[in-house]
């Protein structure tokens, strides 16, 4: 079986959308939905993003957090997707039907749907690139931009599961609970985008580690940040500073960085209590410029690298 025959067996079935027309044309009609529409495109390649043996299904559902994290980090809702696929050789078709399954599901779960892509060989290792729309709230995207001297700095979730899964597969401990996050990321749920569009000032994913991340966070909004490391929710504890701080700078988290007003803190830990949802206060913007890192109330030092980078 080739190309047109996966398109038309596998991703078909999930390009539901009219404007998709069942993938039978040369393009995908996009909504407009009901105001501010955003997009972003992350790519996962085999051997850089996922090892060649995690479950098909895993690297389909990791594909889809990876770019819905960044959609509702901006407080918008995931719409519409396409994906490009580069399929190895070698790979059975049956991984590609169980591929495409899961991501319909995962998609679906997050109110998304697949109006189109592109399909091609690989000649060694899978690759996929996902494009995904956002419908943003009446204000527009929550920038990075948008941070205020005197703003808290939050967290959602959990901060390190990843490294401790990726570390967990490397040295071969398979009953390791973090490998489940490592594939799969645990994202804030898609309610987060009420919080952030009531109360948020500046917003953005956390995907190549948090002290990288918050430091950039800071930058665009011409600010300089302080995170108590004391505070940060580290999965698994990290009692020693050496841990904390590779666990705060090796990515893969896929969890909402924001800021918001000193007044809106009893309103935010409220509603996080009302909704079951895991927020974390971490640190303060202030003027200035970079990012300090406290441990017992005083600054420590910072390794070089604060975050992943390829290349
Ligand atoms: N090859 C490229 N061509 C055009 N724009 C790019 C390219 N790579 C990145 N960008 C843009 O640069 C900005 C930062 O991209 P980046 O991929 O670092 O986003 P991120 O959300 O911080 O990281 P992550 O990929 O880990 O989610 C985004 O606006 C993105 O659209
Ligand atoms: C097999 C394997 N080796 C290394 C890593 C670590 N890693 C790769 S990319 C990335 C940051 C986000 O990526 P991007 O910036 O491309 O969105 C991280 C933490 C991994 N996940 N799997
Ligand atoms: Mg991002």
């Amino acid at each position: 079986m080739g190309e047109r025959d996966w398109i038309s067996r596998y991703f078909a079935p999930l390009a539901t959308a009219q404007g998709a027309d069942a993938l039978r044309d040369d393009v995908a009609e996009l909504s407009t939905g009901n105001g501010r529409i955003i997009a972003t495109v992350d790519a996962l390649v085999e051997g850089v993003h996922f090892f060649p043996d995690d479950p098909v299904e895993s690297v389909a559902r990791k594909l889809v957090r990876t770019n819905v994290s960044d959609i509702i980090a901006k407080g918008a809702r995931p719409l519409e997707a396409l994906l490009t696929l580069g399929w190895p050789h070698g790979r059975p078709e049956g991984d590609l039907a169980r591929f495409a399954g899961a991501l319909g599901t995962e998609l679906a779960d997050w109110g998304a749907r697949l109006v189109g892509g592109d399909t091609t060989a690989s000649p060694q290792g899978l690759f996929l690139s996902l494009t995904l729309t956002g419908q943003c709230g009446p204000d527009g995207p929550v920038r990075r931009s948008g941070a205020q001297a005197g703003d808290a700095l939050w967290v959602t979730g959990e901060i390190g599961a990843a490294c401790r899964g990726y570390r967990a597969l490397r040295e071969g401990r398979a009953d390791d609970p973090h490998i489940a996050a490592y594939r799969e990321p645990v994202l804030a749920p898609l309610r987060i985008t009420d919080m952030l569009q009531a109360y948020a000032t500046g917003s953005m994913d956390v995907s190549d580690g948090l002290l990288g991340d918050a430091r950039m966070f800071a930058a665009a909004s011409r600010l300089s940040v302080r995170v108590d490391l004391d505070a940060v929710p580290f999965a698994g504890g990290a009692p020693d500073l050496e841990e904390r701080l590779a666990l705060a700078s090796w990515g893969d988290d896929y969890q909402v960085l924001f800021s918001a007003p000193e007044s809106a803190t009893p309103k935010i830990q409220a509603d996080a209590t009302e909704g079951g949802l895991r927020i974390t206060r971490i640190g303060t913007f202030a003027p200035g410029t970079g990012l300090t890192a406290l441990m017992d109330g005083t600054a420590v030092n910072l390794p070089e690298t604060l975050g992943f980078e390829h290349g």
